[in-house]
C-alpha cells in the first residue's frame, strides 16, 4: 500500500525504522529482529540505506522481506549523494521489479571523504535531484523525503531550509519525515512555519527511543537535535544502568507520542532501529490510545 494512502485515512499511525546489517555475516540476526518487529502490526516500516552515510545493497532485500511474510507496508531509503546516474537509476529500476511502492528520497550523510572532495564532478547534490530521478520513472512511487525542525545543520537559517524544503515538496514529495526530536514543542513550531509556508503534505514526527547512553553521543552527531535538560538528567541518573536507561528511553519516547498525538498529530514515526523490545513496549504503552484508530 502506498504509505500517503495510510496518512490519509483519518486514522492515528505508529511506524517503525529498522536498518539493513553492514556485513553479510549479520544478515541472520537483522533478519529476525526486523521480523519481530512486524509481527507487532506497526501501520508500516521503514529500511534505511545504510544508516549514517554508507550506501547497502540489503534494503531491497530485507524491506522484500517483510512485505512478503508480514504484509506491512515498506517504504525503503535511497540516498544519492555517493552514488552515480547509472547506480541510482539501476537501484530504482531493482525498487520498482521489487514491487515497492514507496521511496524515502534521501540526499544522504556527507562522509569525510565526500566533504573532502569536490563534490562540483558528483552526479547529485540534493535530494530533490532523487526525487527529479524517481518522477521521471515509470513507477509512479509514493516519495517520502526528510526535514528539520531545528533546521538542517548545513542550512544558513531556516527561512532557506523551509524554503529548499518547499521545492522537495513541489518536485514530487509526497510526505515528509522530521529528523529526531527530543522536544515536541520545536516540532509543533516547525509545522505551524511550514503551513505558512505553504507547505501542506503530511509532516510525520520522527522520535528515537534512546535506550542506552551510548545512542546519546551518536545522535547528537547525526543530528544535532537539542536535548532539554529532563531528558539528560535521565541519561545522567541511569545511562550506567543497562535496564533501567532502556526502560526510561522507552517511556520518554512514549510520553513524546502521547503528548503529539494529544496534540492532533496523528502519524508519527519511531527511529526504533532493530530493537524488537522497544518497539513492543512503546506499543504497549500507547496501545488502548491508539486502540481502534490504529491504522
Ligand atoms: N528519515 C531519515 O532517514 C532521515 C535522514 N536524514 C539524513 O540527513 C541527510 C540529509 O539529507 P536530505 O535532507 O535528504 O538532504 P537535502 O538535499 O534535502 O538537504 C541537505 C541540505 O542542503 C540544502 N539544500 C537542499 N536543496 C538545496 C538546493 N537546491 N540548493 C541549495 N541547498 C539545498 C538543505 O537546506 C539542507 O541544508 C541525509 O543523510 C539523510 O539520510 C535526516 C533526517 C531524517
Ligand atoms: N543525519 C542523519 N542520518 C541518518 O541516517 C538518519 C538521521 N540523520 N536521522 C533520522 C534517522 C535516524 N538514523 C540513525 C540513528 C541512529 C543510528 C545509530 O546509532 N547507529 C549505530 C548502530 C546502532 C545499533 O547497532 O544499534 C552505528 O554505530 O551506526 C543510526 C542511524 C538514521 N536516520
Amino acid at each position: 500500500m502506498k504509505i500517503i494512502d495510510i496518512l490519509k485515512k483519518n486514522k492515528m499511525s505508529l511506524s517503525f525504522e529498522v536498518f539493513p546489517p553492514k556485513k553479510a555475516t549479520s544478515f541472520e540476526s537483522v533478519k529476525s529482529a526486523t521480523e519481530s518487529i512486524a509481527a507487532l502490526g506497526p501501520s508500516f516500516m521503514s529500511v534505511t540505506y545504510g544508516a549514517g552515510g554508507g550506501v547497502s545493497q540489503y534494503t531491497l532485500e530485507i524491506a522484500k522481506n517483510l512485505k512478503t511474510k508480514f504484509n506491512v507496508s515498506m517504504l525503503a531509503h535511497l540516498t544519492c549523494v555517493s552514488s552515480s546516474k547509472e547506480t541510482v537509476k539501476q537501484r530504482i529500476a531493482d525498487m520498482k521489479a521489487a514491487g515497492i511502492k514507496n521511496v524515502m528520497a534521501l540526499r544522504g550523510d556527507l562522509t569525510p571523504e565526500l566533504i573532502e572532495n569536490n563534490r562540483e564532478k558528483c552526479d547529485y547534490h540534493h535530494a530533490i535531484e532523487l526525487i527529479h530521478e524517481l518522477k521521471a520513472s515509470d513507477a509512479d512511487f509514493c516519495i517520502g523525503a526528510a526535514c528539520y525542525p531545528e533546521k538542517h545543520p548545513e542550512s544558513a537559517n531556516q527561512r532557506e531550509d523551509i524554503q529548499h524544503l518547499k521545492e522537495k515538496v513541489d518536485a514530487g514529495a509526497d510526505f515528509l519525515t522530521t529528523q529526531m526530536i527530543f522536544d515536541n514543542n520545536l516540532f509543533f513550531s516547525f509545522l505551524y512555519k511550514l503551513r505558512e509556508a505553504g507547505v501542506t503534505c503530511p509532516v510525520l514526527p520522527g522520535i528515537m527511543p534512546i535506550t542506552n547512553a551510548n545512542q546519546v553521543e551518536r545522535a547528537i552527531k547525526l543530528s544535532g537535535s537539542f536535548m532539554p535538560q529532563r531528558f539528560k538528567s535521565l541519561v545522567d541518573k541511569f545511562g550506567s544502568d543497562p535496564d533501567a536507561m532502556k526502560q526510561a528511553g522507552i517511556i520518554y519516547a512514549s510520553d513524546q507520542i502521547i503528548d503529539l498525538y494529544a496534540n492532533g498529530i496523528t502519524n508519527v514515526h519511531v527511529y526504533s532501529m532493530n530493537k524488537p523490545d522497544v518497539a513492543e513496549g512503546i506499543l504497549k504503552n500507547v496501545s488502548a490510545i491508539l486502540g481502534k484508530n490504529f491504522v
